[in-house]
């Protein structure tokens, strides 16, 4: 890794009571990379990604995001991360009983103390960069799958943070909507060099956004592989990754 990495899992042990879900895992996100992190039902991928943005405390090890060592950081240190950071969830989690701009002027007013104003401009800048213009007034029943998630996503980027992190943002999505997200990440990506952790389980999202990729496995409670959508077709020993990388009846880099 040529940059110093923006994110650093130094040997990570989690789970949930006495069951261990992840073992001694370690990896590192250059900054303005995508990651995204693959592998079975089951087998820890939205554990780590709770760990990455200290949700979850870990049994052992450590994780250092831009710089805040999260499991002994102060509160305030890490409330300024949380202003640098910007999470999807699998279901947006848009607040149904406020509107799509109240919605995603929600971490602006947390953490800003903006004029009226100009948190009005951002949110509509923001819903303009996920093609939501003119949505704001909206409730999020009103809006499709895909809307809520870029209106999401328009919530995660209201404060212009340095990495996004994605809980499996094409669940729920029909197969178009979901390259229209794809395209979206990486046109947002390439714009404003985001450093982007997604966790996902479709192959079609992982050969047309990711740069580097993760193989997770629930047997081994680790990494079983990584590198790049290709290397991990063509060149992959392991019959988990070989079997997840070239499903029968599919090509999925075309
Ligand atoms: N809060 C929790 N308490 C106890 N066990 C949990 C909790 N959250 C997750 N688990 C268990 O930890 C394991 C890993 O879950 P996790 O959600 O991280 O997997 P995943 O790879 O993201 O799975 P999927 O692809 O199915 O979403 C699973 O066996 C799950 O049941």
């Amino acid at each position: 890794m040529d940059q110093e990495p923006i994110i650093s899992v130094r040997n990570l042990t989690a789970g949930y009571g006495d069951v261990r879900i992840l073992e001694d895992v370690s990896l590192e996100v250059s900054p303005g990379e995508i990651l995204m992190i693959v592998g079975g039902s089951g087998c820890g991928k939205s554990t780590l990604l709770k760990h990455m943005i200290g949700q979850l405390p870990p049994i052992n090890g450590e994780i250092l995001v831009d710089g805040c060592r999260l499991n002994t950081c102060s509160t305030s240190e890490y409330h300024d991360l949380l202003k640098r950071i910007g999470v999807l969830y699998q279901g947006s989690a848009l607040l149904s009983s406020l509107t799509v701009g109240q919605n995603v002027a929600l971490p602006i007013l947390e953490h800003t103390d903006l004029p009226k104003d100009a948190v009005d401009s951002l949110v509509r800048i923001k819903l303009a960069m996920v093609y939501l213009d003119g949505t704001e007034n909206l409730l999020p029943s009103e809006l499709s799958g895909g809307m809520k998630k870029r209106a999401g996503l328009a919530r995660a980027m209201a404060l212009n943070p340095k990495i996004l992190f994605f809980d499996e943002p094409s669940a729920g999505l029909d197969p178009i909507t979901s390259s229209e997200l794809d395209r979206l990440i990486l046109q947002l990506n390439k714009i404003f060099k985001t450093t982007m952790v997604v966790v996902t389980h479709e192959l079609r999202s992982i050969f047309s956004v990711a740069q580097r990729v993760i193989v997770l496995d629930k047997e081994t409670r680790g990494i079983i592989a990584q590198g790049t959508p290709m290397d991990l077709k063509n060149n992959n020993a392991h019959p988990l990754v070989r079997d997840f990388f070239n499903p029968p009846g599919q090509d999925v880099c075309d």
